[in-house]
């Protein structure tokens, strides 16, 4: 009889992964969030449902604290499977940001969109008529505050996409001087102002913790695909597939940990051979990320999310580093110590 297949518990932490992805813009659009923070009236903070934790940006409570908030998760259909499961990490989140209000959204979802709106509006009507009132949208790169954005306009004024997305992180690099209105009180007859929503470039934190971290970030597209080999991606997604459902891939290859032989197997079927016939492992494995990316590889949520986490997750926060350059340099002082232990038993 065939030994039942067993996935791997733990993936290796990895050294060689790079742990920060903080970029000349992500400052550079945090400092000018700062600047414009007296103008603003409410911040909406996007979080990818698929990594409630690990999209959580110390960087945003430190910068823009003070300001009226919500949370939206976004590309809710990437992650939720429609279970007891989901409502219980959606009530925990909630708890989390309370008294924040959480919403979760999926871009093509009018109903979510107009939820979002809902909440705008009953803040809204307690603010200045006269000018309207201004939001702005922060959050991880590629988290999807564009599509945000667009969705937003799409369902309040009706009209069509007003900033730029894309599956890469980096689309939006800068803020415009205006906001974009996404409800119109004069022609909904309503008290309070017309509501205008600022786009602005995805921050990443200075420095994940550790390489699980980063490779989740990774997976989620909030890192260009140029930073982690893909090979690496790959087997990483292929881990936490196999704990979700190895049966997933089942038209490339029976359930394995071996992602050489997953990505063999998917480049012979999809005839992408190089010279002589040998599988091209790069090209198989950013098709398989991608594959998983469009929903097509089953949907689930890489993070752990339970009371626990929160609070070990909310207990980091506070102690970990938050300036990029203490970052750094904590991130050189484990780099020291590592290479110490590795030359003591090398000894
Ligand atoms: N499936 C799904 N995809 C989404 C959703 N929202 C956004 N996306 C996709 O996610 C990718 C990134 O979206 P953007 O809106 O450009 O993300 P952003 O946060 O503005 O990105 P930056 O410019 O890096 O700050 C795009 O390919 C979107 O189509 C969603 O609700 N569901």
């Amino acid at each position: 009889m065939a030994t039942p297949f067993v996935p791997r518990a733990v993936f290796p932490l990895l050294d060689s992964v790079p742990r920060s992805y903080y970029l000349g813009h992500h400052a550079a659009g945090l400092a000018k969030m700062r600047t414009m923070l007296s103008q603003i009236d409410l911040i909406i903070e996007c979080r990818d449902y698929r990594v409630p934790l690990t999209s959580h940006n110390p960087l945003f409570e430190e910068s823009l604290a003070g300001r009226e908030r919500m949370v939206v998760y976004t590309k809710k259909d990437l992650g939720r499977k429609g279970g007891e499961e989901d409502n219980k990490r959606e009530a925990l989140l909630r708890k989390w940001h309370h008294p924040s209000p959480v919403l979760f959204s999926d871009q093509h979802a009018t109903r979510d969109i107009r939820r979002v709106l809902e909440h705008i509006k009953t803040a809204n009507t307690t603010r200045n008529s006269l000018t309207g009132s201004h939001l702005m949208v922060v959050g991880m790169p590629n988290v999807g505050k564009s599509s945000l954005l667009n969705a937003l306009r799409r369902v309040g004024v009706g009209k069509g996409k007003a900033a730029k997305t894309g599956d890469q992180p980096g689309v939006t690099r800068t803020i415009a001087r205006s906001g974009v209105k996404i409800y119109d009180a004069a022609e909904e007859g309503t008290d309070g102002g017309s509501v205008y929503l600022m786009d602005t470039p995805g921050v990443f934190v200075p420095y994940v913790p550790d390489a699980d971290h980063m490779l989740k970030l990774a997976l989620c597209g909030s890192v260009k695909d140029t930073i982690i080999p893909p090979f690496t991606l790959a087997d990483y997604l292929l881990f936490q597939i196999n704990l979700y459902g190895p049966k997933v891939y089942k038209e490339y290859h029976p359930p394995t940990n071996n992602v050489t032989e997953l990505l063999e197997a998917i480049a012979r079927k999809n005839g992408r051979l190089g010279k002589g016939g040998v599988p091209d492992m790069e090209a198989s494995a950013l098709w398989l990320i991608q594959r998983w990316r469009d929903g097509k590889l089953g949907h689930f949520v890489l993070d752990d999310v339970t009371e626990e986490a929160v609070e070990k997750k909310l207990s980091h926060d506070q102690v970990a580093p938050s300036s990029l350059n203490q970052a750094r340099k904590a991130h050189k002082e484990v780099q020291r110590a590592r290479a110490k232990t590795r030359k003591s038993s090398a000894a």
